[in-house]
């Protein structure tokens, strides 16, 4: 049968893959061209991936590759992405894949993308803070989203690089300086947070994790990590021992991955379940699904601090709603009381590393 496209399309890309454009920027144009069928088998839309041969890369990029609503699936890093994307590649799902390799290729890499997620940055060794890993990847952030300003100013940008409490403050400074800096379209993951406290709350009453869901607010380490254990839905109560033992736990959950992993690094599967969870609901948002609710370390009114973590509602733009904490127990509050101290700290010290 005919394809829509005609013949003369199906020989040219057989013959672009025989012999490969001379740039990623030709192959680029050449899969964006708007009468060309390697967009994906169906419509859908753009995601890049940046840190793609990574830990949380590679499973992440899998899982995107699986996502109905991915039509074109870009993997960037600075290292082993045309191995990545070939092997991601040949997997039969509707996202056409592409590898982009070193800073060369970051502008074709994010051409055109709705969708940025984040994981490129070194992660932690045991004995070690979010905070110590600000020196080397403030600085892969902030070239990233140089080029998210760039190439694509309007994309959703999902930040996982850590430490996000910092790391979020830096995007959306370089995002300032550019003059492309629109608040509801930045988000720093925190998605791992509720898939942890979902799974520790189940295991203590004893449910299946996927009924649950428990708030999480704040921001992304330690004390900043502040579980609602009063707000989970559906609603249940709790001894003040076992709000104790959840809190510290859901708080602990990223050292827990960490020194169970002795020097290995940090959470890398489990965190890329949580981003594919999270791109896919920017995505549903996209789309126009309504009542798309995720927690989120956004730009926010929530508290005095500049930046939050809270329940958000995503739509056709990135963020349509942010909302309040709700009633807290007087253990809430305390914690975070807390948690805005550490958090006001490293917001500022990502506040002041962009305006340097
Ligand atoms: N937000 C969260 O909940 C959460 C959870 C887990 C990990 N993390 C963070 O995610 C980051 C990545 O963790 P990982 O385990 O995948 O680390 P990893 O070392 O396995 O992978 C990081 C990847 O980033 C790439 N990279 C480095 N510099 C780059 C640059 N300038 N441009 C593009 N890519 C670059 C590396 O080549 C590597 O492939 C760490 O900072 C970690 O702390 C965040
Ligand atoms: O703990 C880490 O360093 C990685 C990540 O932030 C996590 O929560 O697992």
């Amino acid at each position: 049968m005919q394809n829509s496209d005609g013949t003369s399309q199906r020989v040219a890309r057989i013959a672009a893959h025989l012999n490969p454009p001379s740039s990623q920027m030709e192959e680029a144009k050449l899969l964006h061209g708007s009468n060309c069928r390697s967009r994906g088998g169906s419509s859908g839309f753009r995601v890049a991936v940046l840190g793609a041969s990574g830990g949380i890369g590679q499973p992440l990029a899998m899982l995107m590759k699986l996502n109905p609503l991915v039509s074109v699936l870009h993997l960037y890093d600075v290292v082993n992405t045309p191995g990545v994307a070939a092997d991601i590649s040949h997997m039969n799902t509707g996202a056409v894949v592409r590898g982009f390799l070193g800073q060369q290729q970051l502008e074709s890499a994010l051409t055109g993308m709705d969708l940025v997620v984040i994981p490129a940055g070194v992660p932690r060794k045991p004995g070690m803070t979010r905070d110590d890993l600000f020196n080397i990847n403030a600085g892969i952030v902030r070239t990233l989203c140089e080029g998210i300003a760039k190439s694509c100013p309007r994309a959703i940008v999902n930040l996982i690089s850590n430490p996000v409490n910092s790391t979020v403050p830096i995007a959306a400074g370089v995002f300032k300086k550019a003059g492309t800096y629109d608040p509801k379209r930045l988000l720093g993951v925190t998605t791992l947070d509720v898939v942890r406290a979902n799974t520790f709350v189940a295991e203590v009453l004893g449910i299946d994790p996927r009924e649950i869901n428990v708030p999480v607010v704040g921001g992304h380490a330690g004390v900043t990590i502040l579980p609602l254990l009063s707000q989970v839905k559906p609603p249940c109560s709790f001894t003040s021992e076992e709000i104790r033992y959840l809190t510290d736990r859901i708080q602990n959950g990223g050292t827990e991955v960490v020194e169970a992993k002795a020097g290995a690094g940090s959470a890398t599967l489990s965190m890329a379940f949580a981003a594919s969870k999270f791109a896919d609901a920017c995505l549903r948002g996209l789309r126009g699904d309504a009542d798309v609710i995720e927690c989120s370390f956004v730009d926010s009114q929530v508290t005095e601090l500049p930046f939050f973590a809270s329940k958000v509602r995503l739509g056709r733009n990135g963020i349509d709603e942010i909302y309040s904490l709700g009633p807290l127990t007087e253990y809430e509050r305390a914690g975070l009381e807390k948690a805005k101290k550490e958090l006001a700290e490293s917001i500022q010290k990502g506040i002041t590393f962009i305006n340097k």
